[in-house]
C-alpha cells in the first residue's frame, strides 16, 4: 500500500474513533446524570479498574500491537475527558506543582480535570473536607522510607475516607536546559540524591551533587543557572521548560503508594482493602490479642504500622494502622470490628477501596 493510501485509511479510522469517543462520552454523561439524581459518586475507581483490566485482556487476546501501558494511558485520558464533562471535577494534591503527588494525580485523573496544589497535608485534608475539591491525592507509603506518618495521623482525626489507592513506580529524571556534557552540577532533594547516587555516578561522573530543600527548588536552579541540572519528575521538567536528559534505570526505581482522599468510602467491589486504626492499651501481648481476633475471623492482615498516640505522655496507649483484605461492609469485617471493640479496643475505619491491580506507570 502506498503512503497516500495508508494515510487515507488512517484518516477514515480517526473519523470513526471521533464518532465512537463522543458516543461513549454521551453514555458516560447519561450515567453521570443518573448518579447526580441518586446522590452517587461520579468517579468510581472500582468500575474503572475493572474496565482497564478487561481492556488489557482484550488487547492481549487480540494480540494487539499496543502495550498494556499504552492501553491504560489512552483509556485513562478517555475516562478523564468524559469525567471532566460531568461536574468540572477538581483534585487537590500535595504540591508544589511538578511534585510526585502531582505526577501521580495527573496519571490517575488525566489532563481534563482541574488541579489545586496544596502546601501541606493539612491543606489537602481541609480542601476536601470543605468541599472545595472532589478528591485529594496524598502519599501514604514509600518503599525506601516506609509509611508517610503525616497522612496516616491526619486520617485518624478526620471524617474523610480513603476512596482509592494508587501504586506507583517512582521514576526520577535528570533535567536541564543544556545537554548531558554541559552538566557540572546536579541539584536534588537529599532523599532523591541518596537514591540516585549510584547511577548518577555512572552517567555523570564529573558532576557535583548538591542538596536542595525541595525538588521544585532544584528545578528552579536548573532553569536559571547554566551548567546545572535537577532531579525530579518528568512533569516538573515540562513545567520548568527543561529537557529530560536521563531517567532512573528500572532497577533503581522505587515504589510508592498514594491515596485518593474522599468524603466517603466506595461501595464494595469484591476485591477491596480496608485501612483500620486500632487503639489498644499498651501492654505485653496487646498486638497479639488484636491479631488473634483477625485470625479467628479468617480476615487477612496485609500490613501493620505502629504509631505513638499524640498526647499520651504515660505511654499507656498503642496505636496500630492495619491494612486488611476486604471491605468494611462485609460481614466478616463487621464481626471482627465488633469483637475488637468488645475486647476494649477503639477501632476506626479509615476507608475501604478497590485493591489496585498493578503498578501504574506512564
Ligand atoms: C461511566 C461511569 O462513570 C465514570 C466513568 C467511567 C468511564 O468513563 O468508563 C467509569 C467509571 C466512573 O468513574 C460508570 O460508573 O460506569
Amino acid at each position: 500500500m502506498s503512503l497516500e493510501d495508508t494515510r487515507i485509511k488512517i484518516d477514515a479510522i480517526d473519523q470513526q474513533l471521533i464518532r465512537l469517543l463522543n458516543e461513549r462520552a454521551e453514555l458516560v454523561h447519561v450515567i453521570g446524570e443518573i448518579k447526580k439524581k441518586d446522590g452517587l459518586d461520579i468517579y468510581v475507581p472500582g468500575r474503572e479498574e475493572k474496565l482497564l483490566r478487561k481492556l488489557c485482556e482484550l488487547n492481549s487476546a487480540q494480540q494487539g500491537l499496543l502495550t498494556e501501558k499504552a492501553i491504560r494511558a489512552i483509556f485513562r485520558e478517555i475516562m478523564s475527558a468524559a469525567l471532566a464533562l460531568e461536574n468540572s471535577m477538581k483534585i487537590s494534591f500535595l504540591g508544589p506543582a511538578g511534585s510526585w503527588t502531582h505526577q501521580v494525580a495527573i496519571n490517575k485523573f488525566g489532563n481534563s480535570v482541574s488541579y489545586v496544589a496544596e502546601a501541606s497535608t493539612e491543606g489537602v485534608f481541609s480542601r476536601v473536607a470543605c468541599q472545595g475539591v472532589d478528591y485529594g491525592v496524598l502519599p501514604i507509603e514509600h518503599s525506601t522510607e516506609g509509611a508517610v506518618h503525616h497522612t496516616l495521623d491526619h486520617l485518624v482525626d478526620s471524617e474523610l475516607q480513603i476512596y482509592a489507592e494508587i501504586l506507583w513506580k517512582v521514576e526520577t529524571v535528570v533535567m536541564a536546559k543544556g545537554d548531558v556534557a554541559s552538566v557540572k552540577v546536579i541539584y536534588g532533594h537529599p532523599q532523591m540524591l541518596a537514591q540516585c547516587r549510584p547511577w548518577l555516578g555512572q552517567c555523570y561522573p564529573h558532576a557535583t551533587l548538591i542538596e536542595s530543600a525541595s525538588s521544585s527548588l532544584a528545578a528552579t536552579h536548573a532553569e536559571s543557572e547554566p551548567g546545572t541540572a535537577a532531579l525530579g519528575t518528568p512533569l516538573s521538567a515540562e513545567l520548568h521548560g527543561l529537557r529530560v536528559l536521563s531517567t532512573s534505570p528500572r532497577e533503581h526505581a522505587t515504589r510508592a503508594r498514594f491515596i485518593i482522599l474522599g468524603r466517603r468510602s466506595g461501595a464494595p467491589t469484591g476485591h477491596d482493602n480496608t485501612m483500620l486504626m486500632v487503639h489498644a492499651r499498651d501492654r505485653v501481648g496487646a498486638l497479639l490479642e488484636v491479631l488473634q481476633v483477625f485470625a479467628s475471623r479468617n480476615v487477612n492482615v496485609r500490613q501493620i504500622e505502629n504509631r505513638p498516640v499524640p498526647g499520651d505522655l504515660t505511654g499507656e496507649q498503642a496505636r496500630f494502622f492495619l491494612e486488611i483484605s476486604g471491605h468494611h461492609e462485609e460481614t466478616s469485617l463487621q464481626e471482627t470490628i465488633h469483637d475488637l471493640t468488645a475486647q476494649g479496643a477503639k477501632v476506626k475505619v479509615l476507608g475501604s477501596y478497590p485493591a489496585p491491580g498493578w503498578v501504574e506507570e506512564r
